[in-house]
């Protein structure tokens, strides 16, 4: 594959795209382009929502696409949210989700992230995954990015909202998707 592949990131939401192009850094295998689209999301389990988004934004862009999806699955609830938690946010905040747990005295979740890549429309469907376990605490941090404050990840003292940016992007769910998306396309190249 030429280094100067481009691969269109579709996503509406600035604030993946920031982290996502400070993870992977300088040394990518392709040149990463966005297109700021809200893809619609139809239901099902992640794997399911990612691999229509892709088919979706791949039909779109006619060329080769990512999309990325993020889940907040909550243990005592059988991994919900997970791919719904955009709309328990943006209903009830941070402190919502912690307190939709009170009831239930188990605050353990999993934030994951799937990408998906697509060479063109009609293209077999990739997906990479990364996830970290963590608790739902009380907010505390910046309430920049999401449920960040809400995340406490295991072995840390502090949210996501409260880490340096660059401490987050290191053990986040993104950091570990981006990482198998990054070593997809090196593979390739060699
Ligand atoms: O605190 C956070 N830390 C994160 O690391 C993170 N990653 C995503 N999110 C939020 O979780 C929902 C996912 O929904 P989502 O994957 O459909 O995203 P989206 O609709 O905003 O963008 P996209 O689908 O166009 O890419 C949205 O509310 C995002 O803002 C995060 N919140
Ligand atoms: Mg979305």
């Amino acid at each position: 594959m030429s280094l100067q592949k481009e691969v269109v990131f579709v996503t509406g939401n600035a604030k993946k795209l920031e982290e996502v192009v400070a993870i992977l850094g300088s040394q990518v295998p392709f040149k990463l382009i966005n297109k700021k689209i809200d893809l619609p999301e139809l239901q099902g389990d992640v794997d399911e929502v990612c691999r229509k988004k892709c088919h979706e934004a791949a039909s779109i862009v006619q060329g080769p696409v990512i999309v990325e999806d993020t889940c907040l699955c909550f243990k005592a609830m059988g991994g919900l949210p997970g791919p719904y938690i955009k709309w328990f946010l943006d209903k009830i905040g941070p402190d919502g989700l912690h307190k939709m747990l009170k009831g239930f005295d188990d605050y353990a979740a999993d934030a994951v992230c799937t990408f998906a890549y697509s060479a063109g429309p009609g293209c077999e469907v990739l997906l990479f995954q990364g996830r970290t376990h963590g608790q739902i605490v009380e907010p505390r941090g910046s309430r920049d990015f999401g449920w960040d404050p809400c995340f406490q990840p295991e072995g840390y003292e502090k949210t996501y909202g409260e880490l340096e940016k660059e401490e987050k992007n290191k053990i986040s769910h993104r950091s570990k998707a981006v990482q198998l998306l990054k070593e997809y396309f090196v593979n390739l190249k060699s």
